[in-house]
């Protein structure tokens, strides 16, 4: 109960704060001459038009984020399993009242918001401590079960063995309609060529990559936006994604074989020649530079190289097969598409796209891991050293919840930055809803079927903040 509450917690905490960074909240607040109450109200009144029933929405989520967090700490207290987890509670609905008075002088002397929000990302990293170390008490609690294969020993040089798993850990249950790992694999085509070089491309991640560049575009030019600028610029990102998917798929063919979800790849089935898919990536990397200079500018085009290069060299060489720190570091490439877009119609590199780049920095490890989690034992016998593997299921997890946690604050700071309004404050909190549902269900369940759920849910959550950028900066 009380791990389901301190879930229920940050999402209200999330949608209150991000709330409070749009300016038509703020606007609206000043219809409110009196607090708490407004204007001597304590409901709200419909004639006195949407700002007023903003406003009073506003106070009423912060009211229900304190009934919660109380309800919490009370639930956590009275569950008695893990005393960290209550003092991180307590001294959050301690600094709570603090926060909101705090907020107050802010809004009414007009000053300094840094203290406010400073405030805020303690509350909410306070909260998500909690959540991760009921999260571990629930585990705790649990019966041990030996039969687990997703839950059991590391399968390398691993240290954390994660023995209170259940024993569906291993196998998605049969009636489950999510997707399992084996429904990524393609379905044959009647073009295979044309397939193999559209697979080396990678075009099923490009749509996510390609909506970055385009909120970074959206928030540097808003409506204003031109629209053969953007297309060629998407077209550029498209194809130097492309050029990196066909290096990548050059330089791991020989792991790639050796992986149930990848066996099937061109180059791995030699179904496409090596020389072939190196001409190929070069005909693309060559491609995406004359599109980004014909269609932006010689910045974009530089930053398309050197995101090539990092997930060619820095990534794929580098990290991927070296350190668990590869899902993070190496998310930094998809940090490339928001700066590309900005400079492709600003011809610089500004804060809101730096901003954006840290969104999907930090959402990065709790999209991945979740895959890293449904395919651990392909990776381990490819000897490719993801967290799963090497510190096992129970850490992996935990990983997954401090990055959606982490992605939450740095959301909060985008919007902090750029003002997205109130559109985007419900949007994203209603996807931050659905992910941490799936992240729940995910350290419930703790099967294949779980893990493949809640990274398609942290693909909706990217999708949606990243959808309603765009949608707010052209409407
Ligand atoms: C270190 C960084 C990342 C790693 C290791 C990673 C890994 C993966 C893997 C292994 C897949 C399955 C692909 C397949 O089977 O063909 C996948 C799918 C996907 N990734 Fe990532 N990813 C990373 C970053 C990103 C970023 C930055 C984005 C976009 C912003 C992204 C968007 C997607 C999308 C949309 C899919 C779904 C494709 C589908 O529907 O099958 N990924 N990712
Ligand atoms: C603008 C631009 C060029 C951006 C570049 C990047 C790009 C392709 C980002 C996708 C991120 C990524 C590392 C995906 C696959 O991981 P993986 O390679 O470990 O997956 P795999 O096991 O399926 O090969």
């Amino acid at each position: 109960m009380a791990t389901t509450l301190a879930a229920a917690t940050l999402v209200g905490l999330y949608g209150v704060v991000v709330a409070g960074t749009a300016d038509a909240v703020a606007n609206a607040e000043a219809t409110c001459t009196t607090w708490p109450t407004c204007t001597g109200r304590l409901l709200p009144s419909l004639h006195r038009g949407w700002r007023s029933l903003l406003a009073w929405s506003h106070r009423a989520a912060v009211l229900l984020v304190a009934v919660l967090l109380v309800a919490t700490t009370v639930a956590a207290l009275r569950e008695r399993r893990s005393f960290r987890a209550v003092a991180a509670l307590a001294v959050a609905a301690v600094l709570y009242p603090g926060e909101v008075v705090v907020g107050r002088v802010v809004f009414r002397t007009g000053s300094d918001a840094t203290l406010h929000f400073a405030l805020a990302a303690v509350i909410v990293f306070d909260v998500l401590a909690a959540l991760v170390w009921l999260l571990d008490a629930e585990r705790a609690a649990e019966t041990p079960s030996p039969a687990s294969a997703l839950g059991g020993a590391p399968a390398v040089g691993g240290t954390q063995p994660d023995a209170t798993s259940t024993p569906t850990d291993a196998t998605p249950t049969p009636t489950d309609a999510t997707p399992t790992p084996t429904d990524v694999t393609p379905a044959p085509s009647s073009f295979p060529r044309l397939r193999a070089y559209g697979s080396l491309m990678k075009l099923k991640l490009s749509w996510l990559l390609c909506l970055v560049a385009l909120a970074a575009m959206v928030l540097a030019r808003g409506a204003s936006l031109d629209p053969v600028t953007a297309a060629g610029t998407l077209l550029g990102g498209v194809l130097a994604v492309g050029a990196s998917g066909t290096f990548n798929h050059v330089l791991e063919r020989g792991r790639d074989a050796e992986m149930a979800r990848t066996a099937d790849r061109p180059l791995a089935t030699r179904s496409v020649p090596v020389r072939n898919a190196v001409a190929f990536g070069v005909a693309l990397l060559v491609l995406s530079v004359a599109t980004f200079v014909a269609f932006g500018n010689a910045l974009a085009a530089a930053l398309g190289v050197g995101a090539i290069a990092f997930y060619t060299v820095g990534y794929t060489v580098v990290l991927k097969p070296n350190t668990t720190w590869n899902t993070f570091v190496g998310g930094a490439v998809g940090a490339f598409p928001a700066l590309i877009g900005w400079a492709a119609v600003t011809g610089d590199v500004g804060t809101p796209a730096l901003a954006l780049g840290a969104v999907v920095l930090c959402w990065t490890p709790a999209h991945f891991h979740n895959l890293a989690l449904a395919y651990r034992e392909d990776y381990a016998n490819a000897g490719y050293p993801m967290l799963s593997v090497v510190r096992g299921p129970a850490v992996t997890r935990r990983r997954v919840v401090w990055f959606l946690g982490l992605t939450l604050l740095a959301t909060v700071a985008f919007a902090a930055l750029t003002h997205p309004g109130v559109g985007f404050a419900l949007a994203t909190t209603a996807a931050t809803g659905v992910f941490a549902v799936t992240v729940l269900r995910l350290h419930r369940e703790r099967t294949d079927a779980a893990a493949m759920r809640s990274f398609h849910a942290s693909n909706v959550f990217l999708a949606t903040v990243l959808c309603a950028v765009v949608l707010g900066g052209v409407v």
